[in-house]
């Protein structure tokens, strides 16, 4: 499957009666890796949530390749985008490669067994997310971080054009965060990822969207977005911005309030 082409144009979004997304417009061309960052409640999973067909928007549009997803069956929206998000739900005593092989129902007509290449897909995607051991575990019984992983190689084996993630890094240690991310940006899909991580965000991202009070206030790559104003104007915190010398991307450094260095400086513990 080759990746799509996403539009969101001038979208506006509400959550019970507050209005959550405002005016939003972003476009990722096929292939791209568009990164949302922004506050808590800043309107990112609201924004996703539109895009995979869970939140209807008040106004604007969405395309995926010049489609409305709103507008399509749920077969056809799924072999065409996956997503991965936050709370999926219990999963009622499947096991690892049940949850991974479900990503090829959408690829599958009603009482169609798994083929060698559907297995093929599977152990691939458990492979990719370094899950192979957790393949005949119960599903609810994995920690925090397996379970994200075994949703990711769920939507890696959904082979799809475009690939929706909501803080794909909770709760995955370091090693994982890397290797998560280093495996979405080599897909043949085109990503929109939710991060708080600016640094994971800045070394994986083609572009960035800020997102603050349900508005994007800066676009662009993140050499572009991620300066010292930025961080001071949309999260309120101080940051030196220096360009990594050997991952040429930019850093982000934040420094404490100056009264916790004060307080660091004199020996005193802060906590
Ligand atoms: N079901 C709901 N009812 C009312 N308000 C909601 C609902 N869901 C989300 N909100 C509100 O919508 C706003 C945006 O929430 P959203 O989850 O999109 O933010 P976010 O940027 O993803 O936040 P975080 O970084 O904390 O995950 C928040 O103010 C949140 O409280």
């Amino acid at each position: 499957m080759s990746a799509a082409a996403l539009s969101v144009e001038h979208l506006t979004l509400s959550a019970g009666v507050r209005r959550v997304v405002q005016d939003v417009s972003l476009a990722a061309a096929p292939g791209e890796v568009i990164g949302l960052v922004g506050p808590n409640g800043s309107g990112k999973s609201s924004l996703l949530r539109a895009v995979y067909r869970v939140l209807r928007p008040d106004g604007g549009r969405i395309r995926v390749d010049g489609d409305d997803p709103w507008g399509m069956s749920a077969r056809t929206l799924a072999r065409t985008l996956a997503a991965v998000v936050q709370d999926p739900g219990a999963a009622f005593d499947l096991t690892v490669r049940d949850v991974v092989a479900m990503g090829r129902t959408p690829h599958k007509r009603l009482l169609d067994g798994d083929t060698a290449e559907d297995a093929r897909l599977v152990a691939a995607a458990l492979s990719a997310v370094d899950a192979e051991d957790l393949a005949d575990r119960g599903f609810d019984r994995l920690s925090g971080g397996e379970r994200q992983r075994v949703l990711i190689a769920r939507a890696l084996a959904q082979e799809p054009a475009l690939l929706v993630m909501d803080e794909p890094t909770n709760h995955l240690d370091v090693r994982h965060q890397l290797q998560v991310l280093g495996l979405v940006r080599r897909l043949p899909a085109t990503v929109l990822v939710a991060l708080h991580d600016l640094n994971l965000a800045a070394y994986y991202c083609d572009r960035i969207h800020v997102l603050q009070a349900g508005r994007i206030v800066a676009s662009g790559t993140p050499a572009e977005v991620l300066t010292p104003r930025l961080l001071e104007e949309v999260y309120g915190v101080v940051g030196e911005v220096r360009v990594h010398p050997r991952t040429g991307a930019p850093q982000v450094t934040f420094l404490p309030d100056e009264a916790d260095r004060e307080a660091a400086a004199s020996g005193a513990q802060p906590c």
